[in-house]
């Protein structure tokens, strides 16, 4: 069976929530063209101007019922805040039934606190997907409660396999993940927003600048992927020795630049333990 049968089979999706992650995944659910709009329903909490967005620029349904988003849904996707997400889902309890897949993209917020604010041991797969999900290139983490079936979790696989590579994981690790891939693109667009900046800075054009580093990210990721060569290795190849890579690197050491990425993405997953932990 195909992906695309296997989503078939799942009705309607509909999401709780109509931010950037949304946005994200729907857009690149569409640019595979692995469902039709008439299947995906989103709704958020009182901004009107924001659903008509995203049906204009999509084609989705939209409701301000939030109710008739649970109701109606085969696949209810969880896309708020975690600050919001036991407020908003105590006003579910009675709505979310056992027949219905819940998939939570919530960072920090385990399935068993889901199921207990949901009021229900409805089947609950929780996701870390990142923005990078737009361009069909996210890279989602994924793990399942005890009520989720085999065919819901392929459906849920399916549904992250459009929009990127997916890893089945034991839900533990998915806050390393939030803190790794899911927060990681922003860590990615720091690093270019800095080069961008310094190129500028010495005194290229910053169109210029801007073109140049992003090659050389896209350029580097491409390495990585065709030669899948230890980046350890890459890089000696590109720091000839006293040469100019050699004395940047220096610089970066200097600055301590591996312990701050290995700390920030680190903190960032104790952040979303933070986040769960809080409501136990
Ligand atoms: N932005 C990202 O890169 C990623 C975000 N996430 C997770 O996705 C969730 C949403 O994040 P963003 O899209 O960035 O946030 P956002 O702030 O852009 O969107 C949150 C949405 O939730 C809605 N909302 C809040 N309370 C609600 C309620 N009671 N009922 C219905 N809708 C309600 C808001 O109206 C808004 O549409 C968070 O839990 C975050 O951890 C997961 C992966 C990546
Ligand atoms: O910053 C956050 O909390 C969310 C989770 C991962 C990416 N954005």
């Amino acid at each position: 069976m195909s992906n695309q049968d296997k989503l078939c089979m799942a009705g309607r999706i509909g999401f709780l929530g109509a931010g950037s992650i949304v946005e994200a995944m729907l857009s690149g659910i569409l640019k595979k063209g692995l469902l039709s709009t008439d299947r995906l329903l989103v709704s958020n909490r009182n901004n009107r101007e924001r659903l008509k967005e995203l049906a204009d620029s999509y084609g989705v349904q939209y409701t301000q019922d939030k109710l008739e988003v649970a109701r109606s849904s085969d696949i209810l996707i969880l896309a708020i805040k975690p600050k919001d997400a036991q407020e908003a889902l105590r006003e579910l309890r009675g709505v979310v039934h056992t027949g219905q897949l819940v998939i939570s993209v919530v960072a920090g917020v385990s399935t068993t606190l889901i199921g207990e604010w949901l009021g229900v041991n409805c089947p609950i797969v929780r996701t870390m997907p990142n923005t990078s999900s737009a361009v069909g290139l996210s890279a989602t983490g994924l793990a399942a409660n005890p009520f989720v079936t085999e065919e819901q979790l392929q459906q849920a696989t399916c549904l992250f396999e459009a929009i990127g590579t997916v890893y089945t994981v034991a839900e533990e690790e998915l806050d390393i993940i939030t803190g790794l891939s899911g927060s990681g693109p922003a860590y990615i667009y720091y690093l270019v927003e800095a080069m961008m900046a310094a190129g500028a800075t010495a005194g290229l054009d910053r169109e210029m600048a801007r073109q140049l580093t992003l090659q050389t990210v896209i350029g580097a990721a491409q390495m990585l992927l065709e030669t899948r060569a230890d980046p350890a290795i890459l890089r000696k190849q590109v720091t000839s020795p006293g040469g100019t890579t050699q004395a940047g690197l220096e610089v970066l050491e200097a600055y301590q630049f591996q312990q701050g990425v290995t700390a920030a993405i680190l903190r960032a997953s104790e952040r979303s333990r933070e986040m769960g932990a809080q409501y136990h």
